[in-house]
């Protein structure tokens, strides 16, 4: 088997942002009014900082308003409620997102209750969870990581998953969940793995789509791999890299990039793959929120 194409989800992700960008100039052109995004972030955990600065700054790239909410790591959930509350009465404000994880103090799910559903762009609210559940994927807010994900798949494999198995290993409500519900609503037949699954290399290996969503570095082995199989890598996971230099660290997948790429068809790397799409699947929904707040057709993406 040759080595697997390698899936650019930087420059895909850039194309979508392009077409954020134009859209976003349309609106503007047309109603006067501009996307939008509040982000919030509670405490000072450093790989959190760097994300919610990505993502404030491709707002601003796409030409929307930008706002960034940091509060102390000891701030009341009354405080963070009060917030929410006055992003959600902010007309000039079509999108809200919550930095997770929130601290021990606060109940992220009364939190992310707490947001308006039509500016859920997380796809976090019962609502919007809903929504997805019962497949009306094209109404909700879908979350932004299984829908960057899905772009990829739809690109290597094409729109109907009709008679391919997808095996995603991992079930939190942010990610492994909505993923198989993307999947699902694409026809594949889906299974989903977690911690207490029994012999997950040969699960693995029945897989014609592979998704890992797990925390753990490269956990996924070549030889978990089917021949032929597209596999989409959703961990980011720091370790330490001292080929580098002392105290130096490096980004890895849940997977083993080298020898996955030897069996499979296609895969997305880490850095460049998944994550950059997670950010452009935020300012598309942040688009689409904008639009439909001024009553306009809202691009499909
Ligand atoms: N690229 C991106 O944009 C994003 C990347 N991420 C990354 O994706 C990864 C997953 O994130 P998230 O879903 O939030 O993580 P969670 O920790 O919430 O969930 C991890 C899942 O993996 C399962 N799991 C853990 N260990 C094993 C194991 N040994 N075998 C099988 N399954 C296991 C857990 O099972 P159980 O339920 O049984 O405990 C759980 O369902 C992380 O690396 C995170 O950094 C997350 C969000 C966005
Ligand atoms: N309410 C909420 N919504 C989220 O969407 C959310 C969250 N909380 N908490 C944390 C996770 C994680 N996440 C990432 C987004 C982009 C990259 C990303 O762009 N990664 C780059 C590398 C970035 C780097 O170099 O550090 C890449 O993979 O190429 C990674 C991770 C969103 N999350």
């Amino acid at each position: 088997m040759s080595e697997a194409k390698r899936i650019d989800g930087k420059a895909r992700a850039a194309g979508l942002v392009e077409r954020v960008k134009a859209e976003a100039g349309a609106l503007e052109a047309a109603t006067g009014r501009r996307p939008g995004l509040a982000v919030v972030i509670v405490g000072e955990d450093p790989a959190s900082q760097v994300y919610v600065a990505s993502k404030a700054r491709m707002a601003e790239e796409c030409g929307f308003k930008s706002v960034k909410h940091v509060l102390g790591a000891e701030t009341p959930e009354a405080e963070l409620l009060d917030l929410v509350e006055r992003l959600n009465g902010d007309p000039t404000i079509h999108g809200i997102l919550v930095q997770l994880p929130l601290p021990r103090q606060i109940d992220a799910n009364k939190v992310i209750r707490a947001i308006a559903p039509e500016k859920d762009v997380d796809g976090f609210h019962l609502t919007n969870v809903g929504l997805v559940g019962i497949g009306d994927v094209a109404t909700a807010f879908v979350p932004c990581t299984p829908a960057g994900a899905m772009i990829l798949i739809r690109d290597a494999l094409g729109e109907d998953l009709s008679g391919r198995h997808a095996v995603v290993v991992g079930r939190s409500n942010i990610v492994g969940k909505p993923m198989a519900q993307l999947l699902l609503a694409a026809n594949a037949t889906v299974t989903i793995a977690h911690s207490r699954t029994a012999d997950l290399p040969a699960l693995c290996r029945m897989a014609d789509i592979l998704v890992a969503a797990v925390g753990r570095p490269e956990m996924i082995r070549g030889d978990w791999v089917k021949p032929g199989a597209v596999v989409i890598d959703v961990g980011i996971n720091r370790v330490e890299a001292p080929e580098k230099g002392e105290g130096r660290t490096r980004l890895v997948g849940d997977v083993a990039y080298a020898e996955a790429a030897e069996r499979a068809a296609a895969i997305t790397p880490v850095p460049g793959g998944v994550g950059p799409m997670t950010i452009a699947m935020l300012m598309a929904n942040t688009l689409v929120s904008a639009c439909r707040a001024a009553g306009r057709a809202a691009p499909k993406f």
